[in-house]
């Protein structure tokens, strides 16, 4: 049996993933990690790592940016797997994942549906195509209380179309002035908030009289939520190693 910990536990993507692994026969959810400590749903529910006292196999994670540091620092103590898809990460954090993966495994990725792995692939073959000619720009739509911005998931589309143009492209974030015509060479982001949106990832490839444009929509957090099960049961026993959606997909 593998035994979960779901980090931010009483959160639109908590609920999710506790809805997921409850429907496992080879998998419980041990505890919770969030704010609010009280028990929920009859789990226990933890504010401070020092309190904790079950034995866990996986860390699910989806909470905030702030947390995730001391989350590591926890997972490496006690010798947990990691599967962290929280957001709005600093650079130092990532680095502090890298680092840690040295000695337990971490799972980590921007976005866990399945579409967006494949929107990842396209996009490879799109950038190497079209980057050279083509002005890029990609244009990601979220609900209202998202806090990070652009998404993680802007970011990786991002560093995927980067990574395989063949020429330089530097990220511009939106665009505001008299004085802001778009450069060659500008990648831009645009993030957009606004109600209830799942999640929307669009890039445009527009050039002389054609575009082309690649889009996700989420219809429900439930992708993300199986995806992220998916990762916590592919990594809980590896030891050690950092892994992310090519090896699952
Ligand atoms: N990689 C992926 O596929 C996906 C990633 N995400 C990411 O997951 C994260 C969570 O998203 P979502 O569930 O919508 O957000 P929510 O705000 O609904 O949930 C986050 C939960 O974490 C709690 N929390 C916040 N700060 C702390 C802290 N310091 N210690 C403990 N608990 C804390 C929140 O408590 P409180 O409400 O009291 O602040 C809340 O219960 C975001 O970063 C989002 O971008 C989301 C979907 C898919
Ligand atoms: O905050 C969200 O909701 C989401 N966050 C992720 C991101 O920042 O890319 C993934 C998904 O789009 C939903």
């Amino acid at each position: 049996m593998i035994k979960v910990m779901i980090s931010g536990f009483n959160g639109a993507m908590g609920q999710n993933v506790k809805n997921i692994v409850e429907g496992y026969e080879d998998m419980k959810i041990v505890c919770g990690f969030d704010k609010q400590s009280k028990e929920n749903e009859g789990y226990p529910i933890y504010s401070s790592f020092d309190d904790i006292k079950e034995e866990i196999d996986v860390v699910i994670d989806f909470s905030h940016f702030s947390l995730v540091d001391d989350l590591i620092d926890f997972c490496v103590k006690t010798n947990t797997a990691l599967v962290c898809a929280t957001t709005g990460l600093e650079d130092s954090t990532n680095a502090h994942l890298e680092e840690a993966s040295k000695t337990i495994p971490i799972f980590k990725t921007g976005n866990f549906s399945y579409g967006i792995s494949v929107v990842s692939k396209m996009l490879e073959l799109g950038a190497k195509m079209l980057c050279e000619d083509f002005d890029t720009e990609i244009i990601e739509k979220h609900h209202n209380r998202k806090v990070d911005a652009p998404s993680g998931t802007a970011y990786m589309l991002a560093d995927v179309i980067k990574e395989n143009a063949d020429k330089e492209l530097e990220y511009k974030f939106s665009r505001y002035g008299k004085d802001v015509k778009r450069e060659k060479k500008d990648l831009t982001i645009h993030a957009v908030r606004g109600g209830t949106i799942v999640g929307e990832h669009e890039v445009i490839f527009a050039g002389e009289d054609e575009i082309i444009e690649v889009k996700h929509t989420a219809l429900s957090r439930k992708v993300f939520a199986v995806g992220a099960v998916k990762a916590g049961r592919y990594i809980y026993d590896k030891g050690y190693g950092y892994f992310e959606m090519n090896d699952i997909v």
